[in-house]
């Protein structure tokens, strides 16, 4: 039996095996992306030639500490691969994420790259999606009334603090709304009822995006879900 942490670094680890020389791509946020990070960045010491782009500014910082170059937005057309965590998923590889704030940046970063590799630990994986609150970045005007538009969609909100009271602001200068719903059953209608919310700047659905995601277990091994609901027998295939 390996513990949560291990189970994340397993899961990480795993994914920079997809990256190549040459690739441009995208670090994701949170303590599963963290490792994948710190092995990208041990990768790129023993030679590896990548560029990168961050999904939040703790990863920037962190990609700078591991002499991982990072390539000025302006210039990449494409990403080749993202690296990031969740906070669940289910078998279909729908995603909730945010938990960390950087659901932003990480949304417009796996639009634009070729492929979304998930990294995350066992305890991730759901049949359905919602024990998760679901965040919600929304812009600090009128805060209150999205408050409100968010609630008559059937869930709790609470807006993100920091520990040290005080709103919780992201990379990008707005608050998250942290919407608890007893559950989702239909991901994709409740992500376009939040999209078209004045107010909204995004949401932590990410439906459809991800291509693949790495499971650590406990017994050390990965488990490689594919979009598309097919599970690799062997993990160590793909
Ligand atoms: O905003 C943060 C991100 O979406 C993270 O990737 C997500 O919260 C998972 O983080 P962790 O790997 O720390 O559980």
């Amino acid at each position: 039996m390996v513990s949560e942490y291990n189970m994340k670094k397993i899961a990480a680890e795993h994914a920079t095996k997809y990256v190549q020389a040459g690739m441009k791509i995208g670090l994701g946020t949170g303590s599963t992306a963290y490792y994948a990070i710190l092995k990208i960045g041990e990768m790129v010491r023993d030679g590896l030639s990548i560029q990168a782009v961050a999904t939040s500014e703790a990863s920037e910082k962190l990609a700078v500490e591991q002499g991982i170059p990072l390539i000025p937005l302006r210039e990449v057309d494409r990403l080749d691969l993202t690296i990031d965590g969740a906070d669940e998923l289910d078998d279909q590889l729908r995603l909730i994420k945010g938990g960390g704030g950087a659901l932003l940046r990480e949304k417009i970063t796996a639009f634009h790259s070729e492929r979304l590799v998930i990294v995350a630990d066992d305890t991730k994986t759901v049949t359905q999606l919602g024990a998760f609150p679901l965040p919600v970045e929304i812009v600090p005007f009128a805060y209150e009334w999205t408050i409100q538009s968010l609630t008559q969609l059937g869930c709790t909100v609470q807006i993100r603090h920091k520990p040290d009271k005080g709103f919780y602001v992201t990379d990008n200068g707005n608050y998250i709304a942290d919407c608890k719903f007893q559950q989702i059953p239909q991901p994709e209608e409740l992500s376009s009822r939040i999209g078209s919310l004045p107010g909204v700047v995004e949401h932590g659905l990410f439906i459809g995006m991800a291509d693949q995601a790495i499971i650590g277990c406990q017994d050390g091994t990965v488990r490689i879900l594919h979009s598309g609901n097919s599970v690799a027998k062997n993990p160590f295939d793909s």
